[in-house]
């Protein structure tokens, strides 16, 4: 019998160096930020964005983009439900041995389905999994369509495409969640949510404004960056 068939064989190698020894050479401690959303929904930018504050910072990140991987490790993926779960499966492997070298592991992916996020979340010790919802409407995605693909996807020459004609689950949990809301109910939508007891780390009451949003993809970033501070994530 193969190893692949009876994973009991395999014994797990432990060196000296360990996770703990690598965060104390980092000054940080590892983890993977989950940012997830519709397409075009700003997910690849506030990863930039993200990266880049904490790179000023010192802080050592590696941001794996949906897109950028189905370039390599997952080309042979496509976007039927089976792929798109294995697409994500892999990528949260990967970027659990990221957290484990001790880095601060950004992955932006729609990850359209709760329950293969919920497995991601399992892979990682409580806290490590900080998922982070970019909650912008289909329509704004829609209207940005910077790749023309919601357009293809309307016109029936890309099928299966996320919001369109595929489904995208919302988290039901997040650790940090980017909001849209018309202002004039944002007061309303505020007591409801507390009425609901929804915990939001940091609710962003937006302007929607010809489809673009007033809470720019840095203050998004600064969002995460401090939710990281106050965790304790930006020291050994
Ligand atoms: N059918 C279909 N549905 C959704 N998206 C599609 C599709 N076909 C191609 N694309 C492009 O692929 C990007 C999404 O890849 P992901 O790996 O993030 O998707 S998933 O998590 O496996 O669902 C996504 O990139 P983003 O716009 O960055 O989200 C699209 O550009
Ligand atoms: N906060 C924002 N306000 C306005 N436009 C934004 C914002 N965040 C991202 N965008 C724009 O939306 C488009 C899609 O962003 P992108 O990061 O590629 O989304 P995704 O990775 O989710 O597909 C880009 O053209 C980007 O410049």
């Amino acid at each position: 019998m193969s190893t692949m068939e009876n994973p009991e064989n395999i014994v797990w190698h432990k060196c000296s160096v360990e996770k703990l020894d690598r965060q104390q050479l980092l000054k940080q401690k590892g983890c993977v930020i989950w940012i997830t959303g519709l397409s075009g929904s700003g997910k690849s930018t506030v990863a930039c964005a993200l990266s880049q504050g904490l790179h000023m910072r010192g802080r050592l990140t590696y941001i794996l983009d949906g897109d950028n991987v189905r370039h390599g490790l997952n080309r042979d993926l496509s976007f039927k439900a089976e792929d798109r779960a294995e697409n994500i499966r892999r990528i949260a492997e990967v970027a659990k041995l990221f957290a484990d070298a001790g880095v601060i592991c950004i992955a932006s992916l729609i990850s359209p389905y709760g329950k293969d996020r919920d497995a991601c979340r399992a892979l990682f010790p409580e806290g490590d999994f900080i998922e982070v919802y970019m909650d912008v409407p289909l329509h704004v995605c829609e209207n940005r369509d910077p790749k023309g693909l919601y357009k293809l996807a309307r016109a029936g020459k890309i099928k299966g495409f996320t919001g369109v004609d595929d489904p995208y689950e919302p988290p039901l949990k997040c650790e940090v969640r980017k909001i849209m809301l018309l202002c004039r109910y944002a007061f309303i939508v505020r007591m409801l949510i507390s009425y609901a007891g929804v915990q939001l780390i940091d609710l962003q009451i937006v302007l929607q404004q010809k489809g673009t949003d007033c809470v720019t993809p840095g203050e998004m970033a600064e969002t995460v960056i401090s939710y990281l501070e106050e965790k304790g994530y930006l020291q050994a």
